[in-house]
């Protein structure tokens, strides 16, 4: 991340923001101080009631009056600021890695585009105990640990803050039993956002469209904004407009497995802007690693059957949080080399090379050798010579075009560890039992005939 948007942060068209801003006004804003300062059944029967239209409805809203304290709010907020203020060197003392998965981090990336952010994750129960593999049969249990920078120090005390939050979210009074998973050997975790004010903001996200996958969110944002929820009745992006020492909650995926889609996990995302870095703290409740998650019995019945077979949220989150490794050499980030055939050149890409990288992939579009070479190996030299500059352990994908296919095969031949895939486009493609000059000759033959 710098002054420059690098390919990798640009978002397909369809995903990027649009320029002008919806506001939110249908999100909920709930008031809370029912469930704090109030004994009557039926004011907390109705607060209840609106928190369930609210998730049935948009699967989004915001609460006021939630008893967290402003201070304590404040802060972790000052705490953040310090945190990501600080230079990259200090930062990546702390980096998340395979060994601790809580940490910082500057390379996020969400359905294969990267985001314009920066993240610092913390757990709350430390140790957090989660499975040691994604092999389903595997029990091998794992302990994670939070890891400090050693500045700002305020930033160790986040976990008793949150816990205040934690015991806060308990008033929403979801069902006890939920409660009791929500809550013993939870796998929660809290996140730092930084979205550094960002060059091109029309073509990247700070964080690209997704649900949140565990049981809720609880989510700080600051006075910036950013933050947009697809609109369940209609599929407009809406602005969330910040609203002073609110909380924004959101339904995540367990909850609508839960629900037996009574309650929708709503997609959302977050745009960046060119002048104003912006700051959100979400904090992710999930249950513990060992929680089977399917509807839940009391929600189903002959007319209204489950919907979703179980599956073990351990094992999920497993995959998730020790993916980000395998993600971080580049495997949803493709390179892209193509290849054109005789007598075109790069130039014959010109629509296909800004589709790829505007899904985020690199491109490289050759020149293959032009006329007055001597033999064929001086025309795939060019394809050659960048094959052997492709850095050790990187692949890339090869795409040929017509007799491109000849050039593309020889490469396959001579750098298959180099080489993800080939990709022939109605391309020539010479094997063991069929060399270059009979397929040239038949190429020739059905070009003559057609
Ligand atoms: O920064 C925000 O407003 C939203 C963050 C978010 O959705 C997430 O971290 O999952
Ligand atoms: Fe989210």
């Amino acid at each position: 991340m710098g002054d420059q948007l690098e390919p990798d942060f640009i978002q397909a068209l369809e995903h990027r923001p649009k320029s002008g801003i919806t506001e939110a006004k249908g999100i909920p804003l709930i008031d809370l101080s029912p469930s704090i300062n109030s004994s009557k059944s039926d004011d907390l029967a109705n607060l209840v009631a609106e928190i369930g239209d609210a998730c049935e409805n948009w699967g989004f809203f915001q609460v006021i009056n939630h008893g967290v304290p402003l201070e304590v709010r404040e802060r972790i907020e000052l705490a953040s600021r310090e945190f990501f203020a600080l230079s990259k060197e200090e930062k990546k003392k702390v980096s998340r890695n395979e060994v601790n998965l809580f940490g910082y981090s500057d390379f996020e990336i969400t359905k294969s585009v990267r985001d314009w952010k920066e993240v610092f994750d913390c757990t709350i129960e430390n140790p957090t105990v989660i499975y040691a593999s994604d092999e389903p049969d595997d029990e091998e249990l794992k302990e994670l640990y939070n890891q400090w920078p050693e500045y700002p120090p305020d930033l160790r005390n986040a976990k008793t803050d949150i816990q205040i939050t934690g015991t806060h979210s308990l008033e929403l009074r979801i069902t006890e039993r939920s409660v009791t998973w929500l809550f013993k050997n939870q796998t929660s975790f809290m996140r730092l956002n930084y979205y550094p004010p960002c060059p091109a903001p029309q073509l990247a996200l700070g964080l690209g469209r997704h649900k949140d996958a565990g049981a809720m969110t609880i989510l700080a944002q600051d006075d910036v904004g950013g933050l947009e929820v697809k609109r369940k009745s209609d599929g407009e992006w809406i602005f969330v407009k910040p609203t002073p020492d609110a909380y924004i909650v959101n339904v995540g995926d367990l909850i609508q497995v839960w629900s037996n889609d009574k309650y929708e996990s709503v997609e959302h995302r977050v745009t960046v802007n060119s002048q104003k870095e912006r700051f959100s703290i979400p904090f992710f409740i999930n249950p513990s690693h060992s929680i089977w998650v399917e509807p839940l019995e009391e929600l189903i019945n002959d007319q209204n059957p489950g919907k979703y077979k179980g599956y073990s949220w351990g094992k999920f989150y497993a995959t998730r949080k020790l993916s980000n490794f395998k993600k971080l050499t580049s495997e949803n980030i493709q390179h892209f080399v193509l290849v054109h055939g005789s007598g075109h050149g790069a130039w014959c890409w010109y629509k296909l090379v800004p589709m790829l990288r505007s899904s985020g992939h690199n491109v490289t579009a050759l020149d293959l050798a032009a006329s007055g070479i001597p033999t064929i190996s001086d025309y795939f030299k060019p394809l050659m010579d960048f094959m052997d500059s492709v850095p050790k352990r990187e692949r890339v994908i090869l795409v040929a075009h017509s007799s491109g296919g000849l050039a593309v095969s020889r490469a396959m031949e001579k750098f298959p560890e180099k080489i993800y895939a080939g990709v022939f486009i109605t391309a020539l493609m010479p094997g063991v039992s069929l060399n270059i000059s009979t397929l040239s000759r038949e190429a020739l033959q059905i070009n003559y005939s057609t």
